[in-house]
């Protein structure tokens, strides 16, 4: 260490020169971090620090204690306007980091607590980001920053209880026609785990018994990216969104460890039986934030992108419905625990999209144990059009309903009513009518029906929508209400069936407006559809 005597005039001389330059390079960092410039502020931070620690290693012995404590409190000031800067870039791993050596070196920090709380409630860590805050309160800063503050905290609370209890409410916004922002959600994981599964790999699964419409999984992406684009737009689009959503999860998971530690559990598609079933509490808003950023789960590119074509989201897909969005929108997302969730032709989850979170609600009534399954494409249609389908994800399906419809198809007679089906421009109430004789002849009863029913659903509903078909073949086939009882049975809600449900119950008396008891019926399966999170009047104008 070098010997400097300070009362020296030279040395003095040396000295005040050199913590003026530690001054200027402090105002410096200031000065970006107001402008906006962050990779500048964050760099002429890091320049303070390091020339700070440097100097205080190399005079500290010739300082009184205040003048220590000056230049400790500056390095302080310099970690927390880093840590806001990185938070700014959504660097949070970093960010926390910096924020914790500034509380090491003062416990009560205003800024400090401020930003720290700030990028734990970006991080869906209401409780620790509400002690944060409420830390920060306790500071006389608090006072000049009230409103800030009070604005935080209760956002905090908000948050954390609801992601205690689901207990959100959609409806408001539902009734004001989805004017302004989507409203805020909290994570939340419900009544779930995850486990082995007997589809493939690891499944998602209930741990009690509930009813349709239950709210299961609120998440928010990882990373999202959509756009609106004229209708003949076509694949150059999707391109286009797939590669800013790529983009967008590599910035995700290279700035924050719990992401990366978090992307790093979902399947590739490749020795999927043999993966590691992981924690569900590391998914809970509050797990601990122990990951390390060790060389295993530092993934290449080429293993994101497998990652990603296996478990990224279309918002618009068929088994989910995007709340108060343009329908030209075109959206791929990232959700982490709904990854879990494996296909079924015979689902019981939907999801809903508000904002950039997803809801999972059952689409039907659940036993404790049971698999929850999502249709990853559309499950109204014949076996033939699943299996290739299916094919495209790269699996084959083994659901009951494909089971038993493979071993239907080996029937003449059905594989005559494909045939005429796929001519097109056929009497649909012609085929609605020879399948349902053909059922009763096998003797097809129960769900088995609904599975049928719901793969030919485009002759069905043809048949109910139309006024003329239904005067010339409404006497010899089934009621819509029973049919459309086994189909949600056998598949659960859909908005097309209940669609049907209401217009044909409009049209012909049937399930309408009515009677009281119909009315229960299209809020139970509209609940399937939306989840139970809404007022009856905000489920009337959605149904
Ligand atoms: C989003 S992941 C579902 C969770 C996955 N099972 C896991 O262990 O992470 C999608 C992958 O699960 C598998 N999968 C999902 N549903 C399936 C099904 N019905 N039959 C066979 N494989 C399925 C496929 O490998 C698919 O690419």
């Amino acid at each position: 260490m070098r010997e400097i005597e300070l009362e020296d005039p030279k040395l003095m001389e040396e000295v005040d020169h050199e913590e003026q330059n530690l001054l200027n390079l402090r105002s410096k960092a200031t000065e970006f971090l107001i402008r906006e410039e962050y990779e500048e502020s964050i760099q002429a931070c890091s320049q303070f620090i390091t020339l700070c620690q440097d100097y205080i290693y190399k005079n500290s012995p010739h300082f009184d204690s205040d003048h220590f404590l000056k230049l400790q409190k500056s390095i302080c000031l310099s970690f927390s306007n880093r840590a806001e800067a990185r938070f700014r870039l959504k660097e949070f791993s970093a960010a926390l980091e910096d924020c914790d050596e500034a509380l090491r070196i003062e416990s009560t920090h205003f800024k400090t607590l401020l930003c720290k709380g700030k990028i734990l409630l970006n991080l869906n860590k209401y409780g620790v980001a509400l002690e944060c805050f409420n830390a920060a309160n306790l500071d006389p800063q608090a006072n000049e920053n009230s409103e800030t503050l009070n604005g935080y905290l209760e956002k905090c609370k908000k948050l954390e209880f609801l992601s205690r209890t689901g207990g959100f409410d959609v409806s408001d916004w539902i009734l004001s026609g989805f004017r302004g922002k989507a409203p805020e959600l909290a994570e939340y994981v419900g009544a779930v785990d995850i486990k082995k599964s007997d589809i493939s790999g690891r499944g998602l699964f209930t741990t009690k018994n509930i009813d349709s419409g239950t709210l299961l999984l609120v998440t928010k992406a990882i990373a999202i990216d959509r756009a609106i684009f004229p209708q003949d737009s076509g694949e150059n689009v999707q391109l286009f969104i797939w590669k800013n959503f790529i983009d967008k999860v590599v910035d995700s998971a290279t700035k924050c460890r719990r992401i990366n530690s978090l992307i790093s559990k979902l399947s590739t598609g490749e020795n999927e039986d043999s993966m590691e079933v992981p924690e569900i509490s590391l998914f809970r808003p509050e797990a601990a934030d122990n990951c390390s950023f060790s060389s295993e789960n530092q993934f290449d590119l080429g293993e994101i992108l497998s990652i990603l074509d296996v478990n990224s989201i279309l918002e618009d897909a068929i088994s989910s419905k995007v709340l108060g969005r343009n329908t030209e929108y075109q959206g791929v997302g990232l959700w982490v625990l709904p990854s879990f969730i494996n296909h079924s032709c015979h689902p019981n989850v939907r999801r809903l999209h508000i904002g950039d979170h997803v809801v999972v609600h059952a689409s039907r009534d659940l036993k404790a144990g049971e698999e929850l399954t999502f249709a990853y494409f559309d499950v109204l249609s014949p076996l033939s059009n699943r299996r290739e389908m299916a094919g495209n994800w790269g699996f084959t399906c083994c659901c009951k309903r494909c089971k038993f419809e493979d071993g239907i198809y080996s029937n003449q007679e059905m594989r005559e009513i494909e045939m005429v089906l796929g001519k097109g421009l056929v009497d649909m109430g012609g085929i609605v009518y020879r399948l349902e004789e053909s059922m009763r002849k096998w003797m097809v009863r129960g769900r088995a029906k609904g599975y049928l029913r719901t793969s030919y659903w485009l002759a069905y509903s043809k048949v109910y929508e139309s006024e003329k078909l239904m005067r010339k073949w409404g006497r010899k086939i089934p009621s819509i209400e029973s049919v459309i009882d086994s189909i949600v049975d056998a598949i659960g809600s859909d908005e097309r069936v209940v669609k049907l449900y209401m217009e044909g119950g409009l049209k012909m008396g049937v399930g309408g407006y009515n009677g009281v008891v119909e009315m229960d019926k299209a809020m139970k399966f509209g609940r399937g559809v939306y989840g139970k999170v809404m007022k009856k009047q905000a489920m009337k104008i959605l149904l």
